[in-house]
């Protein structure tokens, strides 16, 4: 397994890129540690895969430098990188048993046959295809191809890191959970470098470790599921991460007070810079509560969830929602009041530092 260095990498698919709107993948310079569990979360055309396939080798990076373990490996080939990857779609051999399948990347490296039972079995057992182990792939459906896929990219303990693009697109919904859950033990209990690209936030958080957020070619915020939920850095992964995801109202800052539409907001602290930028106030909807004091609150719709409710609806022009518990009563002329703990401050789009 390795550490993976990304040294100030661009990418740009145009053959003479004019501007930063030109790159594909705009400045990439981080490490991540070796034994990580990543998931790149982002929208669709955010960059993700082009990102994924930097590391692979596939794709050759503009500019910058990937290291392996401080071996710089920017002109190797997915082969000379050792790394294993599974893809959206089924990549195995329709003519070979599923056994034989997933026993080829081993035989390819000569490993004894026994070993070779030993593994492959545990990976059948894992991906519950046990009892098709010498049945042709050919006549599989496609969640159990790709559940081979899954197994083959599981199979070598030996790759510098195992990197997964949407893997569990075509898998049935208890399934993917399944497989999810089996991953995040195999981690644990290898710790694989793996690198995990989705554009679904469960998926994500349930996976990885540290997730790396991207926003139109761009890392925003690379973070544990906590940190995303308290303390988004940019207003994108507020509203990407939640469901509902945070309300962000335009504020002015008046030192320790924030105002939207005539009212006052007290902050926890006043922000560290006076930004002369677009200055926007965020707060998650579990920390909205409906009162009989505060701001002004108009209800639109409450959705039961048995847990919770969450109810949407407007403070002046301003949509809100609010997560309610369910032992708690929705007031019938509701104010609104926002929990000091929960509230981030931007500029430009960007979290600002608060004193203290
Ligand atoms: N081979 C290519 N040639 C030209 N442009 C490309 C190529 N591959 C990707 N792009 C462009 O680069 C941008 C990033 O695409 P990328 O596939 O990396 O995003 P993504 O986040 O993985 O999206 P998706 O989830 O839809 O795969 C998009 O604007 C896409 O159209």
């Amino acid at each position: 397994m390795a550490r993976i260095d990304l040294d100030h990498i661009r990418h740009t698919y145009t053959a003479s890129p004019k501007s930063e709107a030109d790159y594909a993948l705009k400045e990439v310079d981080h490490s991540w540690h070796d034994g990580g569990a990543y998931a790149l979360l982002g929208p669709s055309g955010c960059g993700k895969t082009t990102l994924l396939n930097i590391i692979s080798g596939l794709v050759t990076a503009s500019e910058g430098r990937i290291l392996f373990d401080g071996k710089d490996v920017t002109r190797l080939s997915p082969q000379e990188r050792n790394i294993a990857q599974v893809f959206q779609f089924p990549v195995i051999y329709d003519t070979m048993t599923v056994f034989d399948n997933l026993a080829f990347p081993l035989r390819n490296r000569t490993m004894p046959e026994a070993d070779v039972k030993r593994r492959v079995d545990e990976i059948l057992a894992m991906i519950d295809l046990g009892d098709r182990a010498h049945r042709k792939a050919r006549g599989l459906t496609a969640d159990q191809k790709q559940k081979i896929s899954l197994g083959r990219g599981l199979v070598r303990s030996d790759v510098a890191a195992i990197l997964f693009d949407e893997p569990l697109t075509v898998i049935d919904p208890h399934m993917k959970w399944m497989l999810r859950t089996q991953l995040k033990q195999l981690h644990r209990q290898f710790g694989h470098t793996m690198v995990y690209v989705t554009h679904d936030q469960t998926e994500a958080l349930t996976f990885a470790d540290t997730v790396v957020v991207m926003y139109d070619g761009e890392i925003v915020q690379i973070g544990t599921p906590e940190e995303l939920f308290a303390r988004p850095k940019h207003t994108f992964v507020g509203y990407f991460i939640g469901s509902p995801g945070m309300n962000v109202v335009p504020v002015t800052l008046d030192g320790g007070t924030a105002h939207v539409d005539g009212e006052a907001i007290a902050l926890p602290a006043p922000p560290r810079e006076r930004p002369q930028a677009k200055t926007e106030l965020g707060v998650r909807p579990e920390f909205v509560r409906l009162t009989r004091d505060g701001m002004p609150f108009s209800i639109d719709t409450v959705e039961d969830l048995g847990r919770h409710r969450i109810v949407r609806g407007h403070l002046g022009a301003h949509a809100i929602a609010a997560v309610v518990p369910e032992n708690e009563t929705i007031p019938a002329e509701p104010r609104v009041t926002f929990d000091p703990a929960g509230i981030n401050l931007y500029a430009d789009s960007w979290r600002m530092e608060l004193e203290g």
